[in-house]
């Protein structure tokens, strides 16, 4: 967290709605202090400050087309310049190099210097120059009758913006288009907000890393794809470690106090996440630690399936923590309803927007709890995966999108919220 940004104070959410859980989680973020990057770093960031021109844009007044600059009436005499040898980088500036009388015209290039004088600009296409010393140039027979209008393909000088003026506003959640106008604005960095740092603590001594699990041993689902997903939602890894299931040693991984060799530097992020731990057996320690460290509770579990047991808490040096089931899907669907807002909040960014859907089918009532189901669009309706139980991933992996099912059921045809997949937003929906 920021040094400076006073922590907001929540009432703890022992099992909150769903919406509760989101906004809360948005609450509790507040924007990291900025940083300068360079302009191919700034992509997906948030504009900390107003972006100003640091000169008029276009800076000069140039040809928008090949051709002569001219003044006057037609016929023309094209002056040429004493001394053709200049360097190639300079072969723009030599339209302008001196000013035009009245029925004069030089060469211009596109992008080339307007001389002073000069009233338009003729294109190459349009004109034709006499073999005479020196050569007069008229219309051809390809111009148009009005051609040159006065002003005719010519850039002004300040067109666009004028020096100081504000050209991208701070809060833009910065495009490509945007780093490109940074760029014409005379920028080698911009002022971004800082993206948020994540620590990923994994538990589970059940947990293999690779190969065939034996029974009784689960597969790793976390550790090749969750940093990815994080940094696709705006945040940072900087860890990625494995906890053994022991009270010490997840106590040692959130304390800023250094109880061990393990502290701090194993999570200091501004978001630690962990997974699995979360429930109340002998082997679930996560509670108990964050006790330990006298984390305050910020929720407490969230009144939806899968991923009921997910928590977010502040630990005493203004961390946050998220903590993820250690059930696959839950772990995914809690990442979705409290880590995507967390990041969205910690980045300066608005809280990324849910959709609707059309139900493609019934579905039954669920009292007290939200049901986040895998689904897929056919015929412009979300057809509800089979796999959407908290261990399964099949359904996530197929979906389009995660449909946000209310406690009461839906009927077919009936419009239901739906949570875009991060990694399907610049695609189309599927038809
Ligand atoms: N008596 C109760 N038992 C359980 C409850 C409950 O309310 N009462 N809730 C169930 C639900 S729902 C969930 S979700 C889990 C939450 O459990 P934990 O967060 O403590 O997670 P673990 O017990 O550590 O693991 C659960 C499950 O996930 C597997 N796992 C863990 N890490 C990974 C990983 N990196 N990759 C793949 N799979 C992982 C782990 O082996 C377990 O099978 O509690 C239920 N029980
Ligand atoms: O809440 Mo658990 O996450 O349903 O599987």
């Amino acid at each position: 967290m920021s040094d400076s940004a006073a922590p907001v104070i929540l009432p703890a959410q022992p099992n909150a709605s769903w919406a509760q859980a989101r906004h809360a989680a948005y609450a509790a973020a507040r924007p990291l202090p900025y940083e300068t990057v360079p302009l191919d770093e700034a992509l997906g960031r948030i504009l900390a400050l107003d972006t100003t021109a640091l000169q008029p844009v276009p800076h000069y007044a140039s040809a928008a087309m090949d051709g002569w600059a001219v003044a006057g009436a037609p016929p023309w005499t094209v002056i040429t310049h004493e001394e053709p040898e200049v360097e190639r980088w300079q072969i723009h500036r030599e339209s302008g190099r001196r000013a035009l009388q009245p029925g004069e015209a030089v060469e211009i290039l596109t992008g080339g210097l307007i001389p002073e004088g000069a009233e338009a600009v003729l294109r190459s296409e349009s004109g034709t120059v006499s073999a005479s010393t020196p050569p007069q140039l008229t219309l051809g027979e390809r111009a148009r009758e009005s051609e040159p209008r006065p002003g005719e393909h010519i850039r002004p000088a300040g067109e666009e913006a004028s020096a100081g003026e504000t050209a991208i506003p701070a809060g833009k959640l910065l495009n490509p288009a945007h780093i490109a106008l940074a760029a014409v604005c005379g920028h080698d960095n911009l002022p971004v907000l800082r993206s948020p740092r994540v620590s990923l603590l994994l538990t589970g001594d059940e947990v293999i890393e690779a190969g065939l699990p034996e029974p009784g041993q689960v597969r790793d689902t976390f550790g090749p794809q969750m940093p990815q997903l994080i940094t696709m939602l705006g945040g940072r890894i900087d860890v990625v470690r494995r906890l053994p299931d022991r009270l010490e040693d997840v106590v040692a991984a959130l304390s800023s106090d250094a109880t061990d060799e393990h502290s701090i530097a194993m999570s200091s992020g501004d978001v630690l996440i962990t997974t699995g731990g979360t429930g109340r057996s002998e082997a679930d320690y996560l509670r108990r630690a964050l006790e330990e460290v006298n984390a305050e509770l910020l929720i407490d579990g969230i009144a939806m399936r899968p991923g009921h047991p997910t928590m977010l808490a502040r630990l005493e040096d203004g961390r946050l923590l998220v903590a993820l089931p250690g059930n696959p899907l839950a772990a995914m669907m809690a990442v979705f309803t409290i880590v995507q807002p967390l990041l969205d909040g910690l980045r300066g960014a608005p809280i990324s927007r849910e959709r609707h859907v059309l139900a493609g089918v019934d579905l039954e009532p669920l009292p007290g709890r939200t049901r986040l189901v895998p689904c897929s669009i056919r015929d412009d309706r979300a057809m509800p995966s089979p796999y959407f139980r908290s261990g399964m991933l099949r359904g996530l992996a197929e979906a389009d999108a995660v449909m946000v099912v209310p406690p009461e059921g839906c009927i077919r045809d009936q419009a239901v919220m739906a949570l875009p997949l991060p990694w399907q937003v610049n695609r189309a929906p599927a038809g």
